[in-house]
């Protein structure tokens, strides 16, 4: 055997977003939005940025192209991908390598394959000819002063299938000179005990330096990953919030938090945990896919408490309710209040919100039981901070407060001859003294009426002028009553600074919106600095 050089730089975090994640369905990034995910990655302090595939596609090839002139990596080194040579050819004739070490990428992954029926099937070659594709590959791209990593593909199931071929892949690409060779479960069947007994297994057969890339086909991608690094895997190849093939593959965050927090293994630069939570925001917008709310770590509801029981600890000390402090990985706590709430759920949401409840029992008692009565009408807190807060200052001062007193409001919707003609609405109401009609008009009645609603205030609250609706949804609730069910609507508002949101429930959704629109309107109001006025 001869001897290769090889580089040992410590355990690699290896980030495949930009080439496994870009294969979800649904997601479609330009070169640009590449550049920006490199961005917040090498930020983040991941040692590797897969890029995509040069050659390809066009999209790919600029991205390298462009990656050499504009970015300015600080922690990670970019990665190109690519495939074994063709079978029957030789690696210094493929295109495909010569494009990958076009790239100018310092490493190269290439994929393999190690299940030998995939190699009789979909290479259609000989087995003893795909051990040469990966010798030759692997010894042309480190010739050209490459540094390769192999991704051996259905390496699970193929040693399942035949122990002794995937070895026999694994030693090849190590003796060539492949710095790290993965190990791929590819269809993501697999399960952590498997995992862990087949990398220890090649680790102790070999001697290869091990990787792991886990697809989350049975949801244990995780699990899989860690489990390989239990048995000696020291290198993990990830995705920014699981992006991936099919269902996804490991998800970058909890694999780092894991290593980081539970495995006390420093993976990444100092200070980066702390900024998970908005890395992963920040990516999920360039790829433009809401954030999973209930993403381990990141997500918004990822350290939100709704049990009454829950909070009635957290209040004497939050670790009784709470894996980590949410701030190591940049997250909040948050206290959800519903009707599953108790007095301290109530007491920690005030607060969150700047109300000491801890001194009134009865208080926050009373509070408690608004809350489980309305909630009983079909009105949810845990989505409505605002109109909570408004619920909780009603308690405290005895009665609503209020920057008008309103008279009516009527709404009509108008049918022309030839289809919809529009709506239209009007509201009176009295504010500091003084009596306002006003009407609007809108693209629906909810619409009209907030135009009304914002016309008759305007003159006495120019405040108003920067509240704008950012959001509106409806629920029909008791749905087996048909037409005659309860609908409840959520507003979510906005003055440029802040946003919250309002909920209101009514037999029909004119009433409820109007109730929602309401206390969109005073919270506004109240956030302005401004006195109630009635
Ligand atoms: C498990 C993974 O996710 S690996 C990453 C997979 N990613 C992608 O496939 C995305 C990018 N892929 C592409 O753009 C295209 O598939 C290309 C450009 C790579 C190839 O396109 P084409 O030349 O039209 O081939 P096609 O996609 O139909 O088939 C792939 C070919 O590569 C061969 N191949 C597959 N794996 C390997 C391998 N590890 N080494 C060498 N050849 C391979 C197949 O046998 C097939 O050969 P054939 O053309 O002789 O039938
Ligand atoms: C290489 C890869 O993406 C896989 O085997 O799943």
């Amino acid at each position: 055997m001869t001897e290769v050089s090889r580089t040992d730089d410590g355990f690699h975090v290896f980030d495949t977003t930009l080439r496994d994640g870009a294969q979800r369905e649904g997601i479609n990034l330009t070169v640009a939005d590449k550049l920006a995910i490199a961005r917040h990655l090498d930020e983040f302090g991941v040692g590797f940025i897969e890029g995509g595939w040069p050659g390809a596609n066009p999209r790919d090839t600029e991205f390298f192209a462009r990656a050499a002139e504009e970015l300015d990596l600080r922690h990670a080194q970019l990665v190109a991908f690519g495939a074994t040579r063709r079978a029957g050819g030789r690696a210094a004739d493929d295109p495909q390598l010569a494009a990958l070490v076009n790239s100018g990428a310092p490493v190269v992954t290439l994929v393999a394959k190690s299940h030998d029926r995939h190699v009789e099937l979909a290479l259609r070659t000989t087995l003893d000819e795909n051990l040469e594709m990966v010798r030759d590959s692997v010894a042309y791209l480190r010739e050209r002063g490459r540094r390769v990593f192999i991704d051996c593909e259905h390496f699970f199931d193929g040693y399942k299938a035949n122990r002794d071929y995937a070895l026999a892949v694994v030693r090849a690409a190590h003796e060539a000179g492949a710095d790290v060779v993965v190990l791929c479960d590819t269809n993501g069947g697999m399960l952590p005990a498997g995992v862990r007994d087949i990398v220890a297994d090649v680790l102790a057969a070999t001697g290869a330096r091990l990787g792991i890339h886990a697809q989350d086909d049975t949801g244990c991608a995780v699990a899989n990953t860690l489990a390989a690094v239990d048995a000696g895997a020291t290198h993990v190849q990830c995705t920014a919030n699981g992006y991936g093939e099919r269902v996804g593959n490991a998800n970058l965050f909890p694999v780092v938090g894991a290593l980081e927090i539970k495995y006390d293994r420093r993976v990444l630069p100092a200070g980066s945990l702390a900024e998970m939570t908005r890395i992963s925001h920040a990516i999920a917008e360039v790829v433009n896919l809401t954030p999973s709310t209930h993403q381990p770590y990141v997500g918004h509801s990822a350290f939100a408490h709704k049990a009454g029981l829950h909070a009635s600890a957290i209040k004497v000390d939050p670790d009784l309710y709470q894996h980590i402090d949410p701030e190591t990985v940049g997250n909040t706590m948050r206290m959800l209040v519903s009707d599953m709430a108790g007095r301290a759920s109530v007491e920690l949401k005030g607060k969150e919100l700047g109300y000491d409840l801890s001194t009134d029992r009865d208080l926050a008692g009373r509070v408690v039981a608004k809350v489980k009565e309305q909630e009983n009408l079909g009105y949810t807190y845990e989505s409505a901070d605002a109109s909570f807060e408004l619920l909780l200052r009603d308690e405290v001062r005895g009665s609503r407060e209020r920057f008008y007193t309103l008279e009516s409001w009527r709404t009509i919707s108008e049918q022309g001859p030839n289809g919809f003609a529009g709506n239209e609405a009007t509201v009176k109401l009295w504010a500091k003294g003084e009596r306002r009609i006003a009407t609007g008009e809108g693209n629906g009645p909810v619409d009209a009426l907030d135009k009304a609603l914002r016309t008759a205030l305007d003159r006495i609250y120019p405040q108003l002028a920067k509240l704008e609706l950012v959001d509106y949804k409806v629920r029909i609730l008791e749905g087996q009553h048909g037409t005659g069910s309860k609908t409840r609507v959520l507003i979510e508002s906005t003055d440029g600074t802040a946003a919250w949101s309002t909920v209101g429930v009514a037999d029909n959704v004119v009433a409820a919106s109007w109730l929602a629109l309401e206390d969109a309107y005073t919270y506004g109001l109240l956030r302005a600095g401004l006195e109630p006025s009635e």
